[in-house]
């Protein structure tokens, strides 16, 4: 372990100099990264940030502590997920952390909100076992079985997460009050249980509902001490970064839809092999890859960023004309391949 901290603390201060500045560069590839961090990229990525947002102090964290349950943390996701393993977390935390950097959230929200959301992103997928929620239900898992079919994947990766704070010299808050240590838990339990797709709909509803108030306002965020209120906009911001691909240049898109679709043809196989109904978009055989990306886009991502572009940040329009230019290209390849045999 202590090799583990000291080729570690050697990338972070590689990445801190290489990536001073940068590392709030939307379309960083996370993939380059993890090479460089010889597959430590989750645990060099979060260690950066907390540094840069002086969270280790703040909130008196001791270095070591971090180190071991960042690294805990970034060895329990799934080696095997050819999406969700530790570069989507590294890829997902360093979007929360750009997000949290557009000018009208800069005085938003306090230390304490800013920490949970960034351990909420590091956390969010850990122990994915590269299936979906349905699957597992369907399939009588024990996962399913632990979790009454609720958000089963999501309260598995927040109880992992948390039983993996109880291991030795791993409890990040061990400096923190009990209160505010119960705040976090709360706020992370909440977030990460709003990344299940099931909640989609009824997030973005209140999401335009909070448009709506707003609008009245007319100024920039302008947050209540409301908790309920509070959350509403950190659920939507993970939400935002747990589905930022298509929202990336092209050529780092194009490697999270080959991971995901590797990701649901696995799954789809399992399904066959089991005389299971196919899931949508799992089978290898029919999948239309460009069509599914264009409608994922039209009905999931764009309605999603559109609305948080109004909620949060008008200057959003660099990332809403990536998601057009991808969508279109995408649509073009539909087309072409529907015409051409
Ligand atoms: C790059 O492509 C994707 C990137 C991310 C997602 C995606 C959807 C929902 N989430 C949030 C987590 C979740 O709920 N999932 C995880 C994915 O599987 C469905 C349950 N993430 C889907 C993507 O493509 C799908 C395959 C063709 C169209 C949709
Ligand atoms: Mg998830
Ligand atoms: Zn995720």
């Amino acid at each position: 372990a202590v090799e583990t901290m000291i080729v570690i603390s050697i990338h972070v201060r590689r990445l801190d100099k290489m990536m001073n500045g940068s590392l709030t560069d939307w379309n960083l590839s996370v993939f380059t990264l993890d090479k460089m961090t010889n597959g430590r990229s989750l645990t060099v990525m979060a260690y950066t940030i907390f540094k840069q947002r002086d969270l280790t102090k703040k909130f008196n964290i001791p270095h070591a502590t971090l180190l071991s349950y960042l690294a805990l943390v970034e060895g329990h996701y799934n080696p095997m997920a050819s999406y969700h393993n530790h570069i989507h977390a590294t890829d997902v935390t360093h979007a929360v952390h750009v997000i949290l950097k557009k000018a009208p959230l800069l005085d938003v929200f306090t230390d304490l909100e800013i920490l949970s959301v960034i351990f909420s992103s590091i956390i969010h997928d850990v122990d994915h076992p590269g299936l979906t929620n349905n699957h597992l239900i369907n399939t009588n898992s024990e996962l399913a079985l632990m979790y009454n079919d609720e958000s089963v994947l999501e309260n598995h990766h927040l109880a992992v997460a948390f039983k993996l704070m109880q291991r030795n010299q791993c409890d990040i808050f061990c400096n923190v009050p009990p209160k505010i240590r119960q705040r976090i838990r709360k706020m992370t339990i909440d977030m990460v249980l709003a990344t299940d797709m099931s909640k989609h709909m009824s997030l973005l509803a209140d999401m335009k509902t909070m448009v709506e108030t707003k609008k009245v306002s007319g100024t920039g965020l302008q947050l209540s001490e409301n908790y309920n209120e509070r959350i509403q906009v950190l659920k939507c911001l993970l939400h935002c970064a747990d589905l930022c691909n298509p929202a990336k240049h092209l050529p780092i898109y194009s490697q999270w839809i080959e991971r995901v679709m590797q990701e649901f043809f696995n799954q789809g196989d399992i399904e066959r092999d089991l005389g299971l109904d196919i899931s949508p978009m799992c089978d290898r055989h029919t999948a239309s890859v460009e069509k599914s990306q264009v409608g994922f886009i039209d009905f999931i991502v764009q309605p999603l960023w559109e609305t948080w572009a109004e909620l949060v940040d008008p200057y959003c329009n660099d990332i809403l004309d990536e998601i057009e230019t991808n969508r279109n290209y995408f649509q073009l390849l539909s087309d072409n391949n529907e015409t051409s045999p």
